[in-house]
């Protein structure tokens, strides 16, 4: 075969150009938040893998935190089921636990782990569960009533993250792997947890004081009022995004994490379109990056 000059000059241009990215990232920990809603496309699924396999290759230490609510939604349907979601988390009664465990630390989970090592990564999949890894409690939530008068709201087995083993992630990243972790937690009396995902990736970002946090998502990035992108974001316009509904659903425990995140330590947050090929490269790769950023200088700014 011979040598297509002007395709190998490009290929060099591209990978000096990258040079820059990698020593600034490089043994450095980047948190990603793999939603369910982006992985709706075979190619797009490679695609994301490949990336986080091209992370770890150039000396980067990703680690993946997945999701998985449209799937578990698929297989209640399919059983004659629904569940209800508040403020973007699912209401779970045992039963929908057990569906939830089978969904996110099975299929899901197994999926993405085969999925990176097909494109030549070292991947191992783990649940919260794994070695203790996440420890939690249950989520308190409480709701403003019509009397403005608040109300504690039972999710069931939702929970919210009390600590990461961090010591096993350190671990597998010691040995060269690539975490994949699924959102479910245990308690101390071994009680299992459904846990949002993004709130898991801002805590393992948070315990293990990542250099970056990323929640791909199906959607551009955080849209303000008119609908545009808003980036550089404080708790206060947060906070006003959210009561005049601007801000609802699932982007409500992402933002929330994302901001939580940078306040304790995590460098810096993204919100980005996992809809987007290769949408974790273009964010690490580029200055601009892509989506909404939040990060610790802006959020110190804002306190
Ligand atoms: N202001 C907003 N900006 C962007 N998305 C929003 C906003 N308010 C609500 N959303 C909704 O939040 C969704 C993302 O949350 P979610 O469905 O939980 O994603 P994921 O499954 O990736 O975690 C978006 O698809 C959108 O429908
Ligand atoms: C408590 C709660 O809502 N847990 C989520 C966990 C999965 C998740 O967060 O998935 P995405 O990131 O794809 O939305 C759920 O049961 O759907």
């Amino acid at each position: 075969m011979t040598l297509n000059l002007d395709e190998a000059k490009i290929t060099a241009e591209v990978l000096t150009t990258a040079l820059p990215y990698i020593q600034r990232f490089v043994d450095k920990l980047i948190v990603v938040k793999y939603g369910g809603n982006a992985m709706t496309d075979p190619a797009l699924e490679s695609s994301f893998a490949r990336d986080i396999v091209l992370l770890k290759t150039v000396g980067m230490h990703p680690v993946v935190v997945h999701g998985g609510g449209p799937q578990v939604d698929n297989l209640l349907k399919e059983l004659g089921r629904q569940s209800d979601r508040i403020d973007g988390m699912r209401v779970t009664d045992k039963s929908t636990m057990d569906i939830v465990e089978m969904v996110l630390g099975g299929s899901v989970n197994k999926s993405i782990v085969s999925l990176i090592n097909k494109h030549g990564g070292r991947a191992i999949g783990l649940t919260g569960k794994d070695a203790n890894l996440i420890l939690a409690k249950k989520l308190m939530m409480e709701k403003i009533g019509a009397d403005g008068i608040a109300v504690p709201v039972d999710l069931g087995f939702v929970g919210d993250v009390v600590s990461v083993n961090k010591d096993v992630i350190n671990m597998l990243i010691a040995s060269d792997f690539i975490p994949v972790i699924a959102p479910l937690g245990v308690d101390e009396e071994g009680n299992t947890y459904n846990i949002n995902a993004d709130l898991v990736a801002g805590k393992v970002a948070e315990f293990l004081q990542a250099e970056k946090l990323m929640l791909l998502t199906n959607i551009k990035g955080v849209l303000g009022r008119d609908g545009e992108v808003v980036t550089g974001l404080t708790p206060k316009t947060v906070d006003s995004l959210i009561e005049d509904g601007t801000i609802s659903g699932g982007m409500i425990p992402k933002i929330q994490c994302a901001l939580d995140a940078v306040r304790s330590g995590v460098k810096s947050a993204v919100i980005v379109d996992g809809r987007v090929p290769h949408a974790t490269l273009l964010e690490i790769f580029t200055n601009e990056g892509v989506g909404t950023l939040i990060s610790r200088d802006l959020d110190l700014l804002s306190n």
